[in-house]
């Protein structure tokens, strides 16, 4: 248990790497995470920036704080004592004394103030550095598990409630607090000790009450945070998917859908407002029902059948009295029962949300931390040696959840149905009791149905898509790799670059495992152009320019790679482009042909200068003619010897002049060989040129 905390808190370079050696397996995601009181406490306080000096100074004013709170009291007391005795000197004395210490007590609390806000500031920056670097080191896996929507709320809201938990003035009040209670509490005893006892026994009632009443809005709480988040999936893939909704016209069903599902969380919302008002009239009465026992005490006291006159002086006695004591205690309990449920459930989800992120640890090492100085990359001698694959069991999708949570509000809701009917058949045999009873059991039902349901979703297992399969790629080969739609081209990309570990069998780098390298220097060593590059919200350069390390490139690399990728026979052209390679691209490269992104994303890859580069689709979505272009590039590319190229394609014309081509049938390799090798075998290659060029010459009849 002790090194499971330990584990938590730490995110410094030597313990992620430690974590992950040690943990190589598929990361399975957990249910729920809800951390104590004290694990978040210490989780939280890993942040925490010590500064000794700016320490000193809170300390001196903490002291002098809880000083001056705790001798105010009696200070009043006094001067009150000193009008009685009509003493005009000794009730100057106790004012001034007062006002200096108040006069005191502000000008410290000014200084307060600022370092608190430079700290809070300071703790903020600190905290989101941590927990992005800490969701960047995460693997593929991880980012297909979770919504990135969902991880940005995560860093923005965690940041933001760690600085303030963690802030001295956030950690002063709680101090605050209790010095507060306590010195209140001793003034009260001072006055009373009846008093003292009627007011803790008052307190401990309301804490029970309340108590129970917090725990039944946590429970619904949770409940809605689970249909929030599937919420928050849906309206996300649905903005996502927001051209094909514009296209297929759907706009009314998907608002009905999400009214729907907002509908659904509203049934939670208003019982959770219930109780909140509930537990708001109980506190705003604390201050009557003290009254009420102060009352019964003083029967208590001086007896139920003393006469009314006596009872009356009494009443005014005590009150006289106690009167000052009697506010602290209202005060006290005001303070103490200010909206804990709020806090706590609160600060518990969010400490939950960023405390299982830093639980959960990444399946594949990822070394976020490269060491700049070490450049060095694998030659591209590639061995698969007997490699099986499948997809590593992982969550099933909101989306499935939400539609099972339906069936079940479904089920639930006739449930409800049959019972109010059978209820009103037999209305008089059960007592209202009875009937709360009854839907706590129901609401206990549906939520042992939800936690079945999550359980069942938590995990599917899935179909191998490599099956045993072996081969080799020698430095500076161009290999491809061809096969019908489906058959596990792009799987063994991702394996090559180990965005997944085999399940059986291992790929070898230079004759080195990959499992026993470093990620960074195998990432170092690939340049890999996928079928939908994705670009940064930035300028052409920028985008080119990405992988180079510490800006190490020159105007002429640029160009080069301009010239390599086909990006020159647009960027340079000044009436589309008239910013050239300065032209922002837009969201996701929106600014940006299909074919203008894909040249870009060929040239960013050349420009890391890798000994191997992967093509996976790099050409399809350019025009026949600049296919041709880059191809010739490729091609020359490949004749230099020195680069490994690997590539994925459907177009076989482009893969004429490779080395080896493999032929892929559910993740087997059926045939392999050069272009004409596997022409002669009339096999499966045979055949997909044929449909190919069937389908050329159908065109060219049509022309
Ligand atoms: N992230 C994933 N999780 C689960 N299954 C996946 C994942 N990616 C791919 N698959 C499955 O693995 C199989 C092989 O997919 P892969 O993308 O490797 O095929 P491909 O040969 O590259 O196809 P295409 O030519 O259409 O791109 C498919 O059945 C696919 O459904």
């Amino acid at each position: 248990m002790l090194s499971k905390i330990k584990s938590i808190f730490s995110l410094s370079k030597e313990n992620l790497e430690t974590n992950n050696k040690n943990n190589n397996q598929i990361p399975v995601k957990e249910e729920e995470y809800v951390p104590s009181a004290f694990e978040i406490l210490k989780f939280n306080f890993q942040f925490l920036k010590i500064d000794y000096s700016s320490i000193l100074y809170r300390y001196i004013y903490y002291i002098y704080d809880s000083y001056v709170r705790v001798i105010t009291p009696f200070i009043l007391l006094e001067v009150k004592n000193a009008i009685v005795e009509n003493d005009f000197e000794k009730m100057k004395y106790q004012i001034v004394k007062y006002m200096l210490l108040k006069f005191i007590l502000q000008i410290l609390c000014f200084l307060d103030t600022k370092i608190n806000y430079n700290q809070n500031q300071e703790t903020e920056q600190q905290v989101q550095k941590s927990i992005l670097e800490n969701i960047l080191s995460k693997d593929v896996q991880f980012f297909e598990d979770n919504k990135i929507t969902q991880l940005a709320d995560t860093l923005k809201q965690g940041s933001e409630y760690i600085a303030n938990e963690l802030s001295y003035g956030n950690i002063y009040q709680k101090f605050n607090l209790a010095i507060t209670i306590i010195s209140k509490m001793y003034f009260i005893y001072y006055l009373s000790p009846y008093l003292l006892i009627n007011f803790l026994v008052t307190c401990f009632l309301f804490q029970i009450v309340m108590f129970l009443l917090f725990l039944k809005i946590e429970k619904l709480q949770e409940k809605k945070s689970k249909k929030n988040d599937v919420l928050d999936f849906v309206v996300d893939d649905i903005l996502n998917n927001i051209t094909v909704i514009k296209t297929f016209g759907t706009e009314l069903k998907e608002s009905s859908r999400i009214q729907n599902m907002i509908l659904k969380s509203e049934e939670e919302s208003k019982q959770i407002n219930a109780l909140q008002q509930m537990s708001y009239v109980l506190r705003s009465a604390s201050f009557e029902i003290v009254n009420i026992c102060l009352i019964l005490q003083i029967f208590f006291q001086i007896g139920l059948s003393a006469p009314i006159n006596q009872v009356a002086q009494s009443i005014t006695d005590i009150f006289q009295a106690n009167y000052y004591g009697f506010q602290l205690a209202n005060q006290i309990i005001r303070i103490i029962l200010n909206k804990p449920e709020n806090y706590y459930l609160d600060g518990k989800k969010q400490a939950g949300k960023i405390m299982q992120l830093f639980k959960l640890q990444s399946g594949i090492p990822q070394d976020i931390y490269y060491d700049k100085k070490d450049e060095s990359q694998f030659t591209g001698d590639i061995v698969f040696d007997n490699v099986s694959f499948k997809y590593p069991a992982s969550k099933d999708s909101l989306a499935k959840i939400n539609q099972k949570i339906q069936q079940e509000d479904k089920s639930i809701e006739n449930n409800q149905q049959d019972q109010i009917s059978s209820k009103q058949q037999d209305e008089l045999e059960y007592s209202s009791d009875q009937d709360s009873d009854l839907s706590d059991q129901n609401l206990q039902k549906e939520d042992t149905k939800l936690l079945e349901l999550n359980k069942q979703n938590s995990a599917f297992e899935r179909e191998y898509v490599i099956n045993n399969l072996s081969f080799k790629i020698k430095q500076g080969q161009y290999v491809a790799f061809v096969g019908k739609s489906g058959c596990g081209k792009s799987t063994i990309i991702k394996l090559l670059q180990r965005y997944y570990d085999t399940t059986s069998g291992s790929i070898l780098f230079d004759n080195q495992n990959i499992r026993d390298c470093s990620i960074g220097k195998l990432r170092r060593s690939v340049g890999f152009v996928s079928q939908e590059p994705s670009l940064f919200d930035n300028d052409i350069e920028y985008n080119i320019t990405y992988g180079s390390i510490d800006s190490d490139y020159t105007d002429e690399d640029i160009q080069k790679v301009c010239d390599m990728s086909g990006v020159s026979e647009f960027v340079f052209d000044k009436n589309r482009f008239p910013k050239g390679l300065k032209t922002l691209v837009g969201s996701k490269g929106m600014k940006l042909s299909g074919g203008q992104k894909q040249r870009i994303a060929i040239a960013r890859a050349l420009m890391k200068k890798p000994k191997i580069l992967i093509l996976d689709e790099a050409t399809s979505s350019l025009d026949a003619e600049s296919e041709h272009q880059v191809q010739q590039q490729i091609d020359k590319l490949a004749q230099q010897g020195d680069l490994t190229l690997i590539v994925v394609a459907h177009r076989l014309s482009t893969i004429a002049k490779s080395d080896k081509i493999f032929v892929l049938k559910h993740g087997e390799i059926k045939e392999e060989g050069t272009h004409a090798e596997l022409l002669s075998k009339n096999g499966i290659y045979k055949k997909l040129v044929h449909y190919q060029i069937n389908f050329q010459d159908k065109l060219k009849k049509q022309i």
